[in-house]
């Protein structure tokens, strides 16, 4: 992902103290987080700590529920699902173009579908095309728009591991290309790795880690850092990998060209004590959350 962390870019998100209660239960909990323009960050968190709750806030779709706090996102925010939800009575070309007022749409749609490897199945219908390819069209329809906020929850958690792969490929040339603000939701802590500039952990409704990826492309699991910050983000969703059965990578202490300090990860905010392991999941520390020095350089 082209990254340019020593460059300020404007802030595409800007979330400031954000609440949202489902029956009085605080699911978002005080929330601090800013996106920049262009910045790819993957949301990692257990199930049920509120990530579908946050996209859902930045996506506007959540008018009836109780909140209260700043959130600041683009108008042009494009959204990607697990589930293609393509129109099954639809064409490709007319999914992909439905509801673009703009005179070139057509074309435009040509070329998204090109993009994503597509070019002449305009005239396919959605049910013609396998899961993976479903999820081309649905990254196609988001990105025909040109969106400054690209939402993607879990898009490539239905997809076997090979296409999964193939799809991090191509969504990595696509935002290089397209250059939209990314927050990605996903359980898997590799594809986080893979594809983000930044990782962030949510737990609790607060952010409990907020790490910034320096490792060089291609990232490939098991190389340099690598290890490290995946163990590092395990221990902030409560894996705990002491525990009999559970082994870290076994290239985890192995990494060489990198400092004893070098997690892969920049010097990020971290809830609780520096290791995560140390601190355990949680470790108390979320409900006094540190000052996220990630957002803090992002101007206005
Ligand atoms: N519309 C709703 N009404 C009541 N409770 C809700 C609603 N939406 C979400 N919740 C609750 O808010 C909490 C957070 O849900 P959310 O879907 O944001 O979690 P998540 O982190 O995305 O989980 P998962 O990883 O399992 O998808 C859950 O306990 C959920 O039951």
């Amino acid at each position: 992902m082209a990254s340019h962390p020593g460059r300020l870019s404007p802030a595409a998100v800007r979330i400031d103290g954000l609440v949202r209660s489902f029956a009085g239960r605080r699911v978002l909990d005080g929330l601090e987080l800013a996106v920049r323009d262009g910045e790819f960050v993957a949301l990692l968190g257990r199930s049920g700590s509120g990530k579908s709750t946050l996209l859902r806030a930045l996506a506007r779709l959540d008018h009836d529920v109780d909140g209260e706090g700043g959130l600041t996102a683009p108008e042009d925010v494009s959204v990607v699902f697990q589930d293609a939800r393509l129109l099954p009575w639809k064409r490709l070309l007319d999914n992909v173009v439905l509801g673009l007022r703009a005179p070139d749409a057509e074309e435009r749609g040509r070329a998204a579908l090109a993009e994503v490897g597509l070019a002449g199945r305009e005239r396919a219908w959605p049910v013609e095309l396998s899961g993976g390819e479903q999820q081309r069209v649905s990254l196609a329809r988001s990105l025909v728009r040109e969106p400054r906020l690209l939402l993607a929850d879990e898009p490539f958690g239905a997809l076997d591991a090979l296409t999964r792969i193939r799809m991090h490929a191509l969504l990595r040339t696509l935002c290089a290309r397209h250059r939209p603000a990314v927050l990605l939701v996903t359980h898997d802590v590799d594809e986080a790795i893979a594809l983000a500039d930044r990782v962030v952990v949510l737990d609790r409704g607060r952010i409990a880690a907020d790490l910034p990826v320096r490792l060089p492309a291609p990232r490939r699991a098991g190389g340099p850092g690598h290890a490290r910050l995946r163990d590092r983000l395990l221990a902030h969703l409560g894996v705990d990998l002491d525990e009999p059965g559970i082994e870290a990578d076994a290239d985890a202490d192995a990494d060489t060209g990198v400092g004893a300090d070098d997690t892969g990860a920049g010097p990020g905010r971290e809830s609780g004590r520096e290791s995560g392991r140390e601190s355990g999941h949680g470790s108390g520390a979320a409900s006094t959350p540190a000052h996220d020095r990630a957002a803090e350089e992002i101007p206005a």
